[in-house]
């Protein structure tokens, strides 16, 4: 026991810091607003993950308002936020950031390869940095956290990119990061990046070095393995794999390696792994975007066992087809099974060990649509309750859904009849369609008076048997805004209802904050 206990502690820490809210943000329909940064950063503050990067204050009004609410509200963990390598940003970075004291990180960046200072910055490379240097300076007449990140670092000529990391280290840098931005490194090449830093700048053990990798081709998490193996001792990440076009390393990937394969690998993380399934579905509630069944740890598939020869395996011996268990990412086997007979208590909680707080109204809210759910079904299950959530937890609704009537059949024009509340008044209208779904988004439409285009429509069954909950997801654009929404029910019709009203009131939040400044 003690020596187990010795082998766990001579394991070498690697900083995880989670960037969901920023990275992870900026893929295309993954924007969140105020109130969902704050539910995720809670979150990943159960994960206990070491910094939480919340965004990028000087984007908007809306980050900035993000970063500091996050930094007032998050204790634990390191709140980050990134800016350019100018004084407005810096300063602005921090006036969001001081909330969390000495726990505030400025992060901030300049690109650094040949590529992106001739054609992006249009800067000599002196200029470039002189810039860095005095960022970082600027950053450190704040805090003592600062890191900085050389853009392009997998693109840019090694003797340069040491010079920079050398420099920025003297000017204050704690923290200095080698991003792969366009994800086009390999292990060996990254390993190799990370060990020349190593031999080559005097200063380097003075700043921890951290990794940021992205996954054009699929490479992030091997590639962030290799630079740990290399000195690196932070890696940047997020949460089902986020990110700007193909997304960053996965979180629950790398932190589930490194947790799985202790017998060759000497690193640990302070990561909480039973909370990565509550973490990823809260994820996907709050986007609207699903994760595919088959990815790895928190996929729907992750620990399906379908093959006739594998559950015999499975009955005999688990471990014969399972590396990790499901218990050990927070998969709940064994958890009490909700029905109509269940109780508010096991009901709030299975919601909280889904990652799910919701304050008393919306739970006697959601606790009520539970019930009603469970007399239409046997069984109530996780995604169900993932499901009931996404609709209780939305905030400021301009628009309600009331009542649907549709009649449709083989020779029936379909036609539906749609209630609903605007702003609290109750208005109604009926409209034809070339089928009940379609006739029911044109009612909306006409009622709401919407000019955004609905750009895609799927639905698909939460969990199995005819009594199953449909759930549709739309993606819907206005001029300025692209957005996801999400509806479910027993009935596909309302799903579809649903999924394009909470879209609606998506565009109308994002609209209201666009003409507020915020
Ligand atoms: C690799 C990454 O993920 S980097 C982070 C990406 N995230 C974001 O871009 C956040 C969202 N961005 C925004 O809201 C906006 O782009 C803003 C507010 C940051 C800037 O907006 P604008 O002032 O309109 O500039 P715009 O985005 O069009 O162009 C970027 C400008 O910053 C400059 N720039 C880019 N990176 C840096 C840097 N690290 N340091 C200093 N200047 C930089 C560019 O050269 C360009 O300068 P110019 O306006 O003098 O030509
Ligand atoms: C600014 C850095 C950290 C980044 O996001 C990237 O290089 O991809």
């Amino acid at each position: 026991m003690a020596k187990a206990k010795k082998q766990e502690d001579d394991r070498q820490i690697i900083r995880i810091f989670d960037t969901t809210l920023r990275d992870g943000e900026q893929a295309p329909g993954n924007s969140m607003n105020i109130d969902e940064k704050l539910r995720l950063a809670k979150q990943l503050q159960k994960l206990n993950v070491d910094v939480i990067e919340a965004g990028f204050p000087i984007a908007s009004e809306g980050d900035f308002e993000a970063v500091k609410l996050v930094a007032q509200s998050i204790k634990g963990p390191q709140i980050a936020g990134l800016c350019r390598s100018s004084e407005k940003d810096i300063d602005r970075a921090w006036e969001a950031l001081k909330y969390a004291g000495e726990r505030g990180r400025i992060h901030t960046f300049i690109a650094t390869s040949d590529i992106h200072m001739k054609y992006k910055l249009q800067m000599e490379p002196n200029k470039v940095l002189a810039s860095a240097v005095k960022a970082v300076k600027r950053a450190a007449s704040y805090t003592a956290n600062v890191e900085f990140s050389c853009e392009d670092a997998v693109r840019t000529r090694l003797p340069f990119l040491a010079e920079v990391v050398e420099a920025v280290i003297d000017a204050g840098a704690t923290t200095v990061n080698i991003p792969d931005t366009v994800g086009y490194t390999i292990p060996v090449e990254y390993f190799n990046i990370i060990k020349y830093l190593k031999d080559n700048v005097p200063n380097i053990d003075k700043a921890v070095i951290s990794v940021h990798c992205h996954n054009d081709l699929g490479l992030s998490v091997a590639n962030s393995l290799a630079a740990i193996q290399a000195g690196a001792r932070q890696v940047e990440c997020t949460i089902n794999g986020i990110g700007e076009r193909a997304g960053n390393c996965s979180l629950e990937e790398f932190v589930m390696i490194l947790r799985t394969r202790q017998d060759i690998l000497p690193f640990r993380t302070n990561v909480v792994t039973e909370q990565l399934t509550p973490a990823s579905r809260l994820l996907t509630t709050v986007t609207g975007i699903a994760v595919q069944p088959n990815k790895s740890v928190v996929g729907a598939n992750a620990f399906a066992h379908e093959a006739g020869i594998h559950q015999h395996g499975m009955l005999m011996e688990k471990s014969t087809y399972e590396i990790m268990t499901p218990e050990s990412v927070g998969l709940s086997a064994g958890a009490l099974v909700l029905g109509k007979h269940s109780g508010r208590h096991a009901f709030k909680q299975r919601l909280e060990a889904l990652g799910h707080e919701l304050d008393d109204e919306k739970l006697n809210r959601a606790f009520e649509r539970f019930k009603t759910l469970a007399d239409l079904k046997k069984e109530v299950f996780d995604e169900d309750l993932d499901a009931i959530v996404a609709d209780e937890a939305r905030e400021e609704e301009k628009y309600k859904l009331g009542h649907i009537t549709v009649t449709c059949g083989s020779f029936a024009v379909a036609t539906a009849t749609v209630q609903m509340e605007i702003d609290g008044l109750a208005v109604r209208t009926a409209e034809l369609g070339d089928g009940p779904v379609d006739a029911t988004l044109k009612a909306i439409k006409k009622l709401t008076k919407t000019k955004a285009k609905l750009m895609q429509y799927n639905v698909g069954s939460i969990t199995g048997g005819t009594d199953a909950q449909g759930e549709v997801t739309v993606r819907v654009a206005d001029a300025t805004h692209t957005v996801v929404g999400k509806g479910s029910s027993t009935d596909i019709i309302e799903a579809s209802a649903k999924a394009y009203i909470h879209a609606l009131n998506r565009l109308s939040y994002k609209q209201r904050r666009l003409t507020e400044g915020v």
